[in-house]
C-alpha cells in the first residue's frame, strides 16, 4: 500500500489524470448496465415498479427521452462506446506515464550518481548501476502501472457495489463481507510474492555487479582456463534467482487458481439466497447476480494486480534508495568565484588520506602557467591522487590549493573543471564515431572545435586519411584503433572545450616507443599554449617535460627545472627505490 501511495505522491498530476479517466470509465460502464433493469422489465412486459426502474425512467423523461426498448438499447451501446473511448485515452495515458516513470527514475539515479562525491561514486559497482537503469527502472515502472490498475479496479468495484446496493443492500453487503474474507484468506499468497520479488531484486543486483566484473576480466580468465570459477559462481546465483522466480510464479498461479472456484461457490450460494430465501423477482436477480459477480470478480482482479505490484515494488524502493543515498553523498561546492589561470597553481601544506591511510602529510608544489610538469614516483605514491586534488575530485583535509592565489574552495568548481582537460590512465573510447568520442554529447562543442582539437593532439592526419574521417566508428572500447591513435583521440577529447590546464595520467604507458615519441612531441608543442601536468613513469615523457617532481613519502620534491637547470634524467631514473620505480 505504501508503494501505491508513494507512486501517487511522486507523480501526482499524471496519477490524478489517469484516475479521473478511470473513474469516468467506471461510471460509464455502470450507467449502461443499470439501464439493463428497465430494459428487462420492458422486454418482459412487466410494470416499472422498482426504485431503480423508476429513477432511470424519470431520468430519461427528464432528458426528453421515452423509455422505449430502442432508447434503452441505444443508451447501453452508447455507454459502452463512451467507456471504450475513455479507456483508450486512459490506457494511452498509462502507457505514456509508465515510460515517463521509468525515464524519471533512471534520470534521478544517474543525475544523483553523477553529482555525488567521487569517492562515493568509486564504490558503486558498475553492474549494479546497469541493473538499476535497465531492470529495476523497468520493473519499477511496471509497478506504477499495477498501482494505477489496483486503484482503477478498486474504484470500478466501488461503483458496481454502489449500484448493487441500490438494488439490494442485503445481498450486496453479504457479498462484500464474503469478498473481504476471501481477500484476507488469500493475502498470504500476496505476501509470498512480495518476498520472492524482494529476493529477485537483491539477487539481480548482486548477479549483475558480479557479471560486470567477470566480463571485464574475462580475457585473462579464459586465457588461464579459469573462467569455470566465474561460471560456478554465476551458476549458483542464477540458480537462486530461478528459485525466487519460481516462487513468485507459483504464488501467482495459486492465487488465480483458488480465486475462480471460490468465486463460483460464492455466486452459487448467493443465487440460492436471493432466489429461494429472499424470493426476489427474476429480472432484478439476474441484474444483481451479474453486478455481484462483477464486484467479486473486480475484487479478485484488484488482488491479482496488487500481487503483481508486490512482486515489482522492491525494484522501485531499491532504485529510489540508491538515488537517495547518492543524493546524500552529493558533492558540495561552496565556492562562487570565477577562476582564472594566468599565473599558476600552488599547493600549500596539503594533507590527505584515504580513511586511515595517509597519502600526503605536508605537500607543497608550485606549477607556473604554460609549463609542462611531469610527476613521477613509485606505484601507490599518490600521483593520481594529486591530480584528483587539483580537479577537486578529492578534498584536502588540511592546507590549500591556490589557483592564481585564490583558494579552490572559494572557486566555482564546475567553472574550474571546465578549464581542465583530463586524460585518464585507462582511456576507454565509446563504441561510436571519432567525432562523437570527442564531443561526448557536449552541445557547446562544435565540429570545428573537434577538428581543431584533433589537429592539436596530432591526430588529424590519421583521422583525415580514414575513408570516413571523423565519422569512423572506433569499435568496442576503441578497439579498431591502435593504442597510440586511441590515446591521441583521448587527448583531442580533452582539448575540445579549449581548457587551460591539461591533466594527463600516464597517457603513454600502453604505447610503443614510436607512438610515445609522437605524443611527447605533441605535448611539448601544446605546453607553449597550455599548462600541462602529466603523471608518468616513461623516460620519454620526463625528457619532454620542463619540470619534474618526484612524489614520495607524502610530499613532492622538484628534481629539475629546465628553465633554470638541466633535468638530471639520470638522477630522475635512479630516484627512489629502483625496484619500485616502473621505468
Ligand atoms: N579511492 C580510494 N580509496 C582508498 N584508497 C585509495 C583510493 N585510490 C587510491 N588509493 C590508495 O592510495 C594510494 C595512492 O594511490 P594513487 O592511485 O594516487 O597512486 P599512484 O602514485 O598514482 O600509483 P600508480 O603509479 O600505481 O598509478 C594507493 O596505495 C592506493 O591503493
Amino acid at each position: 500500500m505504501r508503494t501505491l501511495f508513494t507512486y501517487i505522491m511522486v507523480f501526482p498530476k499524471r496519477s490524478a489524470f489517469v484516475l479521473v479517466a478511470l473513474l469516468l470509465a467506471g461510471i460509464a460502464e455502470a450507467l449502461s448496465l443499470t439501464a439493463l433493469l428497465p430494459l428487462l422489465s420492458i422486454a418482459m412486459g412487466e410494470a416499472v415498479d422498482s426504485k431503480m426502474d423508476k429513477l432511470i425512467v424519470d431520468l430519461l423523461r427528464g432528458a426528453g427521452l421515452d423509455p422505449t426498448l430502442e432508447t434503452i438499447l441505444l443508451i447501453i451501446v452508447g455507454g459502452m462506446f463512451l467507456k471504450g473511448a475513455i479507456l483508450l485515452l486512459t490506457n494511452q495515458q498509462v502507457g505514456h506515464t509508465v515510460a515517463h516513470v521509468a525515464t524519471a527514475l533512471r534520470l534521478d539515479l544517474i543525475n544523483a550518481l553523477l553529482a555525488s562525491r567521487w569517492q562515493y561514486y568509486l564504490r558503486q559497482p558498475a553492474g549494479a548501476l546497469a541493473n538499476s537503469i535497465a531492470t529495476e527502472a523497468y520493473r519499477a515502472s511496471m509497478g506504477f502501472e499495477h498501482s494505477v490498475n489496483v486503484l482503477a479496479l478498486a474504484i470500478e468495484a466501488l461503483v458496481y457495489s454502489i449500484v448493487a446496493l441500490l438494488i439490494s443492500w442485503e445481498a450486496t453487503l453479504a457479498s462484500l463481507v464474503i469478498g473481504a474474507v476471501l481477500l484476507v484468506a488469500l493475502h498470504r499468497l500476496v505476501r509470498s510474492t512480495k518476498r520472492a520479488g524482494t529476493k529477485q531484486t537483491h539477487l539481480l543486483r548482486h548477479l549483475l555487479s558480479y557479471l560486470a566484473d567477470v566480463l571485464g576480466s574475462v580475457k585473462s580468465l579464459k586465457a588461464m582456463a579459469r573462467d569455470n570459477v566465474a561460471d560456478a559462481i554465476l551458476h549458483e546465483q542464477t540458480q537462486l534467482l530461478e528459485k525466487a522466480t519460481r516462487k513468485e510464479v507459483t504464488s501467482r498461479a495459486a492465487l488465480l487458481a483458488l480465486q475462480e472456484p471460490i468465486l463460483a461457490a460464492l455466486t452459487a450460494s448467493g443465487l440460492y439466497f436471493v432466489l429461494v430465501v429472499w424470493q426476489l423477482p427474476l429480472p432484478e436477480v439476474m441484474v444483481m447476480v451479474f453486478l455481484l459477480t462483477r464486484v467479486l470478480g473486480l475484487l479478485n482482479k484488484t488482488q491479482r494486480r496488487y500481487q503483481q505490484l508486490a512482486a515489482q515494488e522492491s525494484a522501485y524502493w531499491s532504485l529510489r534508495n540508491a538515488a537517495e543515498e547518492a543524493s546524500k553523498e552529493a558533492e558540495k561546492s561552496t565556492g562562487t568565484l570565477i577562476p582564472t589561470l594566468e599565473q599558476g597553481i600552488s599547493l600549500r601544506h596539503i594533507a590527505f588520506s584515504y580513511g586511515r591511510k595517509p597519502i600526503f602529510s605536508d605537500l607543497n608544489l608550485d606549477i607556473p602557467v604554460q609549463s609542462f610538469t611531469a610527476l613521477i614516483g613509485s606505484s601507490g605514491a599518490g600521483k593520481s591522487t594529486l591530480l584528483d586534488l587539483l580537479c577537486g575530485l578529492a578534498e584536502p583535509e588540511a592546507g590549500e590549493i591556490l589557483i592564481d592565489g585564490v583558494a579552490l574552495h572559494h572557486i566555482d568548481l564546475r567553472r574550474w573543471r571546465r578549464m581542465i582537460g583530463y586524460v585518464s590512465q585507462d582511456t576507454a573510447l565509446l563504441h561510436d564515431t571519432i567525432l562523437n568520442n570527442i564531443l561526448v554529447g557536449d552541445t557547446a562543442i562544435s565540429t570545428e572545435d573537434a577538428e581543431r582539437a584533433l589537429k592539436q593532439a596530432g591526430a588529424w592526419d590519421f583521422v583525415h586519411a580514414l575513408p570516413e574521417g571523423m565519422q569512423t566508428v572506433v569499435g568496442e572500447r576503441g578497439g579498431m584503433l591502435s593504442g597510440g591513435q586511441r590515446q591521441r583521440i583521448a587527448i583531442a577529447r580533452a582539448l575540445a572545450h579549449q581548457p587551460k590546464l591539461l591533466l594527463l595520467d600516464e597517457p603513454t604507458s600502453a604505447l610503443d616507443p614510436e607512438s610515445e615519441r609522437v605524443i611527447c612531441a605533441t605535448l611539448k608543442n601544446l605546453a607553449e599554449e597550455f599548462t600541462i601536468i602529466a603523471v608518468s613513469h616513461q623516460p620519454a615523457m620526463i625528457n619532454a617535460a620542463n619540470r619534474v617532481f618526484i612524489v614520495s613519502n607524502g610530499n613532492a620534491e622538484l628534481l629539475g627545472d629546465a628553465a633554470t637547470q638541466a633535468i638530471p634524467t639520470e638522477s630522475v631514473l635512479s630516484a627512489g627505490d629502483p625496484n619500485k620505480m616502473q621505468f
